[in-house]
């Protein structure tokens, strides 16, 4: 295991606990009246990992307004960094610090080792573009990154004629031995376990010498709208991929352009602050939603009436409003996998069962979330069954107590939602939030006391803040409040990376 800069105790804003390093428990904020808050959301980390990879590949330098400056996505420009891009901060007017000026290496420089923490984007994603580098590249991440899937990612590289050193696994770690170039061309890969082993295949396609002609066989292609995501950013930057068929697809070799873009807010880290409107009543608003996205998580629109919330929009303000109970409900979520522990925590707290199901492939995200989600909410007294791509959630009544969060940013989540209902649910390790969202904890302490939003929609920031985080929002807001925890320096403070202090 990689011990990073996240890993030690000194440095840790945005990080997990470092082994060793007591966990920070948080005791979840319990509702006592309906919500009426606004909350301004950080970018989104899909988004700013795939224009981060596609800068770095662009045949001139690119800015990202308003990325969202996490623990992902700072794996990702460190990885790029190391193999020679250059990626510099930028004062901005993002709410959650400055922009990213990207310049592409003329050559792309192997001999080193990407930390991939447990960002799924970093560890498929960067595969190929080291295979386009020149010299050895080891990929390695966290304990809980050893266990996830790469199978894929190792056979399709091979395929495509890129010699990689795994040892006998299927896993990290493994060295990319890059020879500066990827001959491309067709083959099939098996997806079922994640969207990502196609996506990172298509954002370098275009690099290949023969390009890329890709098709999937296997049981089940999960989170589709990932891989739109993917075509759709490509297609920005002037690289059409065809799809003949469904589970095909096809870029010529060409160029990649550079492009000046504004990153969406994190529409699935959304999912959480919605659901607080439904658990808790009240109203829950997000400012700065896109008009139109490739994010599944403008599906919340659609997925939350089914358990009774109200969902009314007015200009670029989504307002979620919750009523007097929760329904359950049947849903197949295979297109939205990341947005299930929100929904099933919500389930867990309505008035009938649900079954949520089309998501067995999210026993590989950062943990095994079918396991976890039942053995946490089952913990707290609850009644929930694993199937075997989904859950049955019969609801009971709650009682508090530890909420394991396993290392899992969307656990911590699915922990504070039922916190807002059930007195005295502690989440431990609330830091890990920063996986891609260091600011969650104080954000939502600030949506349940009700913290009044600003002249930018924002809670608890000055107006007319750019990179400037406000007060109580820097750190993870840990035990209900900052001061305790990872605090460093001062709110609005950042280093020569762009990375809060
Ligand atoms: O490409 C991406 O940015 C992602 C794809 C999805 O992965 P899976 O297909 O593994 O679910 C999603 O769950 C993950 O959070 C982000
Ligand atoms: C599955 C997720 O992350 P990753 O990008 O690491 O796969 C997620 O954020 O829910």
């Amino acid at each position: 295991m990689l011990i990073s800069r996240y890993s030690t105790p000194d440095f840790n804003p945005y990080g997990d606990s470092a082994p060793g390093e007591p966990n920070p428990d948080w005791a979840a904020p319990r509702a006592h009246q309906p919500l009426h808050a606004t909350v301004s959301l950080p970018g989104s980390k899909s988004l700013t990992n795939r224009e981060l990879v596609l800068s770095a590949l662009a045949d001139a330098p690119s800015r990202l307004r308003s990325p969202l400056h996490s623990r992902d996505t700072t794996l990702m420009v460190e990885a790029l960094r190391s193999l020679g891009v250059s990626i510099e901060p930028t004062p901005g007017t993002g709410l959650f610090g400055p922009d990213w000026l990207i310049t592409p290496a003329p050559e792309l420089l192997g001999s080193t080792t990407i930390d991939c923490g447990l960002a799924g984007t970093v560890m498929r994603f960067l595969p190929p573009v080291a295979a386009l580098a020149l010299g050895p590249i080891v990929f390695d991440g966290d304990e809980g990154a050893r266990k996830r899937p790469m199978a894929t990612t190792i056979s399709s590289l091979r395929a495509l004629g890129v010699d990689i050193n795994a040892d006998g696994r299927s896993n990290l770690p493994f060295t990319v031995y890059g020879s500066g170039s990827v001959d491309g061309g067709a083959i099939t890969i098996d997806a079922s376990s994640s969207s990502q082993f196609v996506s990172g295949l298509l954002l370098a396609a275009a690099r290949f010498e023969h390009g890329l002609h890709l098709t999937h066989e296997g049981e089940r292609l999960p989170s589709l709208p990932h891989i739109e995501m993917t075509i759709a950013a490509l297609a920005a930057r002037g690289v059409a991929v065809a799809t003949p068929s469904p589970g095909e697809w096809m870029i010529e070799p060409s160029p990649i352009a550079a492009l000046d873009i504004s990153i969406e807010p994190d529409l699935s880290n959304a999912a959480p602050f919605l659901a607080a409107a439904l658990v808790a009543g009240g109203s829950v608003s997000i400012s700065g939603w896109p008009g139109s996205t490739t994010q599944v998580g403008d599906d919340l629109l659609e997925l939350l009436p089914l358990f009774g919330a109200e969902v009314t929009r007015e200009g670029d303000r989504v307002t979620v409003t919750g009523g007097s109970s929760i329904r359950g409900i049947e849903l197949d979520l295979t297109t939205g996998g990341e947005l299930a522990p929100a929904l099933v925590a919500i389930a867990a707290l309505a008035d009938s069962p649900s079954t949520i199901t089309g998501i067995g492939h999210i026993r590989h995200h950062e943990t095994d979330r079918l396991a976890a989600l039942a053995t946490e909410i089952n913990r707290l007294g609850g009644s929930v069954t694993e199937l075997d791509d989904g859950l049955y959630i019969e609801p009971r009544p709650l009682h508090g107590g530890v909420w394991q969060t396993y290392h899992d940013h969307r656990m911590a989540h699915a922990g504070a939602i039922i916190g807002l209902a059930i007195d005295d649910v502690i989440v431990e390790n609330i830091a890990t939030t920063a996986k891609t969202l260091p600011e969650f904890a104080a954000l939502w302490q600030q949506m349940v006391s009700g913290g009044a939003p600003d002249a930018a929609g924002s809670l608890g920031r000055p107006a007319g803040a750019s990179v400037a985080l406000g007060d109580g929002l820097l750190g993870n807001g840990l035990n209900g409040g900052i001061g305790a925890g990872h605090r460093h320096g001062e709110p609005g403070a950042v280093d020569a990376d762009g990375l809060p202090v």
